[in-house]
């Protein structure tokens, strides 16, 4: 593992596929200039509108953005994950799926979320996430990259179940990608708190891509993209613009840090 810049992505995707492709590759192209060699876009970058128009333009979304990761990371030479967009499942139903592509445009590695968002809001919005979405069955898996560390994947809502990152610890993960849609109310409480807690207690880098802002009607994000080091350190965060967060992912502290605090080897249970 060398040290490298990674970006996470900030945008406000809008029910338009088109619309969020273009966006999406402005701000990836923005974090290359920069320097950054990994580049996470955040839950429902290609598209994020109502249920209903989601399940009907399932294909064409997935299609395309799969088109889409695999060619900007060729173009740009860098390692790309789609941090979650829908793979329709049947009529009905799609998986929320992650994809982590690499620099010749090759599948790294696949993931589709397990924990879906059925909620009430305090503040009145209902969300199921589960009327479209089929929930995955597997644990994500971690990519182990000589050159950017062991990749460990999630999304969003994820966040919320520690369980899931200690695994994603034991089998390795120096990084964890949490890409999200957070909703703007929960975001303000609870988005930054669990992202710390997830790097502290793990002691891993964690990339968070967001969508932020005003998307259709009443939903709206929260934003905060962020890079946060093992410490619990934020070395990033993209504020509530569209945008991009960057900062270095260092081994050497990434050793320090488990070496000062060495937690995971003294897990008893997991
Ligand atoms: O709706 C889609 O098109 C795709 N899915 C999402 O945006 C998902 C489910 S609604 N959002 C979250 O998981 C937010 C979690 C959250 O905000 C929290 O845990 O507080």
């Amino acid at each position: 593992m060398k040290s490298y810049l990674a970006a996470a992505v900030q945008m406000t995707s809008v029910p338009d596929l088109e619309k969020n492709l273009v966006q999406a590759e402005e701000l990836i192209e923005l974090a290359v200039r920069q320097g950054a060699e990994l580049v996470t876009l955040p839950e429902n970058f290609s598209y994020l509108g109502r249920e209903e128009d989601k399940i009907a333009q399932a294909a064409a979304i997935a299609s395309k953005s799969e088109k889409f990761l695999r060619t900007v990371a060729q173009r740009f030479q860098v390692t790309i994950l789609g941090g979650g967009f829908p793979v329709p499942v049947d009529d009905r139903k799609v998986y929320n799926t992650a994809l982590l592509i690499g620099p010749s445009g090759e599948e790294l590695a696949c993931y589709q979320k397990v924990h879906l968002f059925d909620v009430n809001l305090p503040d009145g919005n209902t969300y199921h996430e589960s009327s479209t979405v089929q929930a995955g069955t597997q644990l994500p898996v971690v990519y182990p990259s000589t050159e950017l560390g062991h990749l460990g994947l999630s999304i969003c809502y994820d966040v919320r179940f520690p369980e899931l990152y200690r695994h994603l610890a034991y089998k390795g993960a120096d990084v964890m990608f949490i890409p999200a849609a957070f909703t703007a109310y929960t975001g303000k409480d609870h988005w930054q708190i669990l992202l710390q807690a997830r790097a502290i207690e793990n002691t891993c880098y964690i990339l968070a891509p967001a969508q932020t802002g005003k998307h259709y009607a009443l939903r709206q994000s929260h934003g905060h993209a962020m890079v946060i080091d093992p410490w619990g350190v934020i070395l990033a965060d993209a504020g509530d613009r569209p945008g991009v967060a960057i900062a270095e992912i260092n081994p050497v502290r990434l050793e320090q840090v488990r070496r000062q605090m060495p937690s995971l080897q003294h897990r008893v249970f997991v």
